[in-house]
């Protein structure tokens, strides 16, 4: 086993340009449908450095997807404010790429017109695109399955071709929401070692979403623990492992496990706060 020393992170690459992200009192209140209005976030503050790596875990439905839906400009702020790159976000942002847990692969394309199909709709022509694709398909360890179909892929390969997908418009800013949530844990595990691998030296900002705390930590530069609804931060913790990682050996370095109590600590109570709310709704 590899023996890492803890070390602090290095500098965020270009801090001096401000924030990737930053949210501000963000605050998201739902209509409610019929019902009384529904405020899953509350004055949010979050600043994420270009080519930092943030995990962001908390209890279910406590509102880590909508802090991404906010990110992302799928839906607006209620209140407080939200930039990307410096700038207010009113639609979806540019240089931002996605990955969640369902596919956004088309099962009726092969792999190849599958990963082009991003820089098809950023207008790269047709050639062009299909050339980086086979350079992405081969990155991600897929070279050889250009012309297959997703339904002729595991889980796993699937994965790749969203990563692909996901990477190959250089995204500066890269959203992920449970992406490897549905696979087994041999395959997950591959799949966070060939994103580490594949995001180093991108430069790009991170926001990965996730319940697996081993994975928030193993990935990311810090671990932001979200409240029980309405989800506010409630604590930021520093991941200072060194890199590159790998995500088997990492995780049962002193270190880490050190880590792990920190965020669990953090986490405990507000589980426990969900899981008796969730108790009353069903009593
Ligand atoms: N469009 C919407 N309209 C009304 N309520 C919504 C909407 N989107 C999310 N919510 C509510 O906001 C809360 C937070 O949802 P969100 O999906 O952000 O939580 P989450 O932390 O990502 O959940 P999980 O851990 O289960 O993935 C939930 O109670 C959800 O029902």
């Amino acid at each position: 086993m590899t023996q890492h020393t803890a070390v602090p992170d290095p500098p965020p690459a270009a801090a001096a340009d401000g924030p990737a992200i930053q949210l501000r009192s963000a605050t998201k209140t739902f209509a409610g449908g019929g019902g009384a209005p529904f405020t899953a976030l509350r004055d949010v503050d979050l600043s994420v450095a270009p080519g930092e790596f943030v995990s962001v875990v908390g209890p279910t439905g406590c509102g880590k997807s909508t802090t991404l839906a906010l990110i992302s400009g799928l839906e607006p702020a209620s209140g407080g404010t939200v930039e990307v790159a410096g700038a207010p976000v009113r639609a979806i942002p540019p240089g931002v790429g996605y990955m969640f847990q369902t596919d956004a692969v088309l099962p009726w394309r092969t792999v190849l017109d599958n990963v082009a199909l991003g820089l098809r709709y950023t207008g790269t022509r047709r050639t062009e695109a299909r050339e980086r694709a086979r350079d992405w398909i081969g990155r991600v360890g897929l070279g050889g399955f250009e012309k297959y179909y997703p339904h002729q892929l595991s889980g796993g390969m699937r994965k790749r071709v969203s990563l692909a997908q996901t990477l190959i418009t250089g995204p500066s800013i890269i959203l992920m929401d449970e992406p490897f949530g549905a696979l087994d844990v041999q395959t997950r595990e591959l799949m966070q070692d060939e994103l580490l691998r594949l995001w180093a030296g991108t430069g790009a900002a991170v926001v990965f979403v996730t319940h697996d705390l081993t994975e928030a930590i193993a990935l990311a530069d810090r671990v932001l623990v979200m409240t029980a609804a309405p989800a506010t931060v409630k604590a930021s913790i520093p991941v200072q492992l060194p890199r590159p990682r790998r995500v088997e050996e990492i995780r049962l370095e002193a270190a880490f496990l050190d880590i792990y109590r920190r965020v669990w600590d953090a986490l405990r109570e507000e589980v426990e706060i969900s899981r008796q709310r969730g108790a009353r709704r069903v009593a």
